[in-house]
């Protein structure tokens, strides 16, 4: 099968077991899949990707306020780099725009004030999202045979909520060259955005790289490494890269829902037996978000540190 799943979450409202059951495959087999009719308006998918569109193609000077290698700042345009075996870097083909959001709070000061709609349709966007995420959130515990706030709770109180727009413009040789170097996200969860049309996201499945070809008003979830620790590993965190192509610009828009710097994470206790030992150390974020950039330039192997 090289496809990965794709679910639809009509019956969310009736609460439906089934939808349960097949989040909670899709997440212990993959750590990836699509859904379908998640209650975020199509137009609202479409501004946003039309307006980072435009954002990345504004002139150079505009853009260039953004530009920045320190990475605490909190809004910031980088390149990811990647050191090869002779510690030379080589720069990732694509940009990558950062800043925060949130479903409620104020946050849009921060954001560019061009283009003139960016800021009123990310806020859009991202009060949408947040919706989604506790949906998921709540069927992801369900499936575990948990209360369903459980891991929302867990993944703790005053998240970290930010989010990357990536652009990867044509490339002439794709053959040589990555998007966005293969990959885990650190986070709890990643919604996902790609433009319709154009492929480029590809996950690890069984030895082989598949494609997840755009599905047009679908939105990809991806589970990350704090995910697999939570439930102990019974859900995978996702192996993911980006690759390029000759002939158009692409765009995706990633939003991470993370544990705050000072949350415990470690596997949650009624997922652990004497069947079942925890597969993982806790920490705190914090812990975990130093080792992230000491592997800084590497495939990074980050929750491996804390494997028991
Ligand atoms: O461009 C994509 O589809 C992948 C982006 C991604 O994996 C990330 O930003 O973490
Ligand atoms: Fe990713």
């Amino acid at each position: 099968m090289d496809s990965i799943p794709i679910i639809d979450l009509k019956d969310y409202v009736k609460g439906s077991d089934l939808l349960v059951q097949n989040v909670s495959r899709a997440c212990e087999e993959l750590g990836m899949f699509q859904v379908i009719n998640h209650g975020v308006p199509q137009d609202i998918c479409q501004k946003v990707m039309a307006t980072l569109l435009e954002f990345f193609q504004l002139p150079y000077e505009e853009r260039a306020q953004f530009f920045t290698e320190d990475q605490s700042e909190q809004v910031k345009i980088f390149s990811y780099s990647l050191k090869l075996d002779d510690q030379k870097k080589v720069a990732m083909w694509s940009e990558t725009f950062s800043h925060p959001w949130h479903p409620t709070q104020g946050f849009t000061h921060l954001l560019p004030k061009y283009p003139p709609q960016y800021r009123d349709v990310f806020a859009e966007y991202a009060r949408e999202i947040g919706a989604l995420m506790s949906m998921l959130f709540g069927l992801m515990s369900q499936g575990l045979g948990l209360e369903k706030d459980c891991i929302e709770k867990r993944v703790g109180d005053r998240p970290n909520l930010y989010s990357l727009a990536n652009y990867y413009p044509p490339c002439p040789q794709p053959e040589l060259t990555l998007g966005l170097n293969e990959h885990n996200d650190i986070t709890a969860l990643t919604v996902l955005l790609q433009l319709d049309g154009v492929t480029g996201l590809q996950v690890y499945k069984d030895g082989n790289w598949v494609t997840v070809e755009p599905v047009p008003g679908a939105l990809v979830i991806i589970l990350p490494d704090q995910m697999q620790v939570l439930t102990n590993g019974r859900y995978k965190s996702a192996v993911h890269r980006a690759v390029t192509n000759k002939w158009l610009p692409r765009v995706s828009l990633a939003l991470f829902y993370a544990p705050n710097d000072e949350t415990v994470i470690g596997p949650i206790e009624n997922l652990i037996s004497e069947d079942h030992p925890p597969n993982y150390r806790s920490y705190r974020y914090k812990e975990f978000m130093e080792e992230f950039h000491r592997q800084v330039g590497q495939r990074r192997r980050v929750k491996e540190t804390f494997e028991i």
